[in-house]
């Protein structure tokens, strides 16, 4: 379905000069300047999947993106989606993406979401009766029946960006392409994309590639992650095996009716956020058996519950670790 080969990417502009000399020099000989976006990148998707983008801002994830739906060509290397050379921009590869720029509308402000459907209708060549009810169907999942006729501008962000997923899914794409597409929305919204884009993914077996800053996304949604940092993989494969190689430790929260020493067998104990509850990390894998064991047994203890690191923790983990190795 998608196939990136070795591809690279540098972005050429021209190195400006300063001052006023700089600028007159500018005029008559203008130096270029390449910046790596993306290096080496070569990984493959499966009909089906969905595959989740993360990385830190300039990380290379939306020219990854403009790769994918042809709006740049690679420096070096081979892409494949769907059997067509994305640069080419055939019709054929064209109708068979769709594409959701959380920051971007392809919606017409002052008209109503339904006529920039009608348009789409039109350039894909829906078959009327498919069209509304397929339209129907998906207005009825997204609680938008009432919305139809209203302005674009008139939307809230979260209606705005459901009728932004069914403008880019009304033509039965294979491919799914979204850049962070629940930017700004509330949690009642981003649950509701959340489920369409499962349900869409269940039923059309559509493939979905998602870049977002929402960690609440990536969770809801993809099996599998990609984190590209500085333009590199730095690691492509299953989440819960992600959590399993990144993540350092957990905390253990103990409530007591006394003080606790600094260290205990080793374990350096930290003062919680309440009266009486410390925190104690582990590390990965740990047994907390003889530790806890030691615990009750010296000391008054009213509860006490793990605290698993959070998925956002990881991932900002490994971002910034990365960060200080390259730096
Ligand atoms: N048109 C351009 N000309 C020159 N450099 C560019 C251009 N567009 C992007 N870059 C640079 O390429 C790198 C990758 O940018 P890109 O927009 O792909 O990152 P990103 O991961 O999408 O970041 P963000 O999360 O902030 O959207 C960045 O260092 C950026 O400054």
């Amino acid at each position: 379905m998608i196939s990136f080969k070795n591809v690279s990417f540098s972005y050429k502009s021209f190195k400006k000069q300063v001052g006023i000399r700089g600028t007159l020099k500018d005029l008559f000989k203008r130096e270029h300047v390449n910046h790596t976006a993306l290096e080496n990148i070569t990984f493959e998707a499966e009909k089906g999947e969905i595959l989740a983008l993360v990385g830190p801002n300039g990380a290379g994830k939306t020219t990854l993106i403009k790769l994918l739906v042809g709006l740049i060509e690679p420096s070096t290397g081979n892409i494949d989606v769907l059997g067509f050379n994305p640069y080419k921009k055939s019709n054929k590869y064209l109708s068979q993406i769709g594409l959701v720029m959380g920051q971007k509308s392809q919606l017409t402000w002052e008209l109503p979401a339904i006529d920039t459907l009608h348009l789409i209708k039109a350039i894909y060549r829906i078959d009327s009766k498919d069209f509304t009810e397929r339209l129907n169907y998906f207005l009825n999942l997204l609680n938008l029946k009432d919305k139809v006729a209203v302005p674009v501008r008139k939307l809230s962000l979260g209606e705005r960006m459901k009728f932004e997923l069914i403008a880019s899914v009304i033509h039965y794409p294979k491919l799914l392409i979204l850049d962070e597409p629940t930017i700004g929305l509330d949690i009642e919204s981003q649950r509701a994309i959340h489920k369409f884009l499962l349900h869409l993914n269940q039923t059309e077996k559509t493939t979905i590639l998602i870049t977002s800053h929402y960690m609440r996304d990536i969770e809801a949604l993809a099996k599998r992650i990609m984190i590209l940092i500085n333009g590199q993989i730095k690691y492509d494969g299953d989440i819960k095996q992600l959590v399993n190689t990144f993540n350092k430790g957990n905390t253990i929260i103990v409530k007591t009716k006394s003080e606790l020493p600094d260290e205990i067998l080793g374990y350096k104990i930290k003062r919680g956020s309440e009266e009486n509850s410390w925190e104690i990390l582990l590390q990965a894998g740990e047994s907390y058996y003889e530790l806890l064991s030691y615990l009750t047994n010296n000391f008054q203890i009213e509860s006490f519950h793990m605290k698993e690191t959070p998925f956002e923790d990881i991932i900002f983990n490994i971002f910034t670790e990365t960060k200080e190795s390259s730096s």
